[in-house]
């Protein structure tokens, strides 16, 4: 895929801003090793997960969209789906598809709803 084609997945910087509602509080979702995640609606109804990276990347835009084109190329039931990117000045966002249960790490480590996911279902 060349980079000219990424620009379809390419989002408005505005556009993911909006739809946070600016990154509010009321919206974060948690935080992982590379930045805080918030939720958010798209004009259309699409609920998505924002991953906000945290600063100072050295890696430049090219590279960048590089690194994102190649795990949007990734499809696999058990991934979560990146829908797409966003690059503003020091902003580099990534948008994923909205999962409602949170993170699987709830299932797997809580005392009662582990005994939801037997082995067998696990491994699946
Ligand atoms: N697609 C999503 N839908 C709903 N919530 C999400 C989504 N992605 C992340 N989250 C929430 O944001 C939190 C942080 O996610 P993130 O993927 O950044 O980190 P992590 O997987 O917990 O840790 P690390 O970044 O260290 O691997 C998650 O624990 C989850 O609660």
């Amino acid at each position: 895929m060349k980079i000219g084609s990424s620009e379809s997945l390419q989002y408005n910087f505005s556009t993911i801003k909006a739809a946070t509602n600016d990154f509010s509080e009321n919206n974060k979702l948690g935080r992982g090793g590379f930045g805080v995640v918030y939720k958010g609606k798209l004009i259309d109804g699409t609920e998505i997960a924002v991953k906000r990276l945290v600063g100072n990347s050295q890696q430049g835009d090219i590279e960048f969209k590089n690194e994102v084109l190649l795990v949007l190329k990734l499809r696999h039931r058990n991934l979560v789906r990146l829908l797409g990117f966003s690059i503003e000045g020091k902003e580099r966002l990534l948008i994923y598809e909205f999962l409602p249960n949170a993170s699987l790490d709830r299932f797997v480590f809580d005392q009662t709803k582990r005994t939801l996911l037997d082995w067998e279902t696990r491994y699946i």
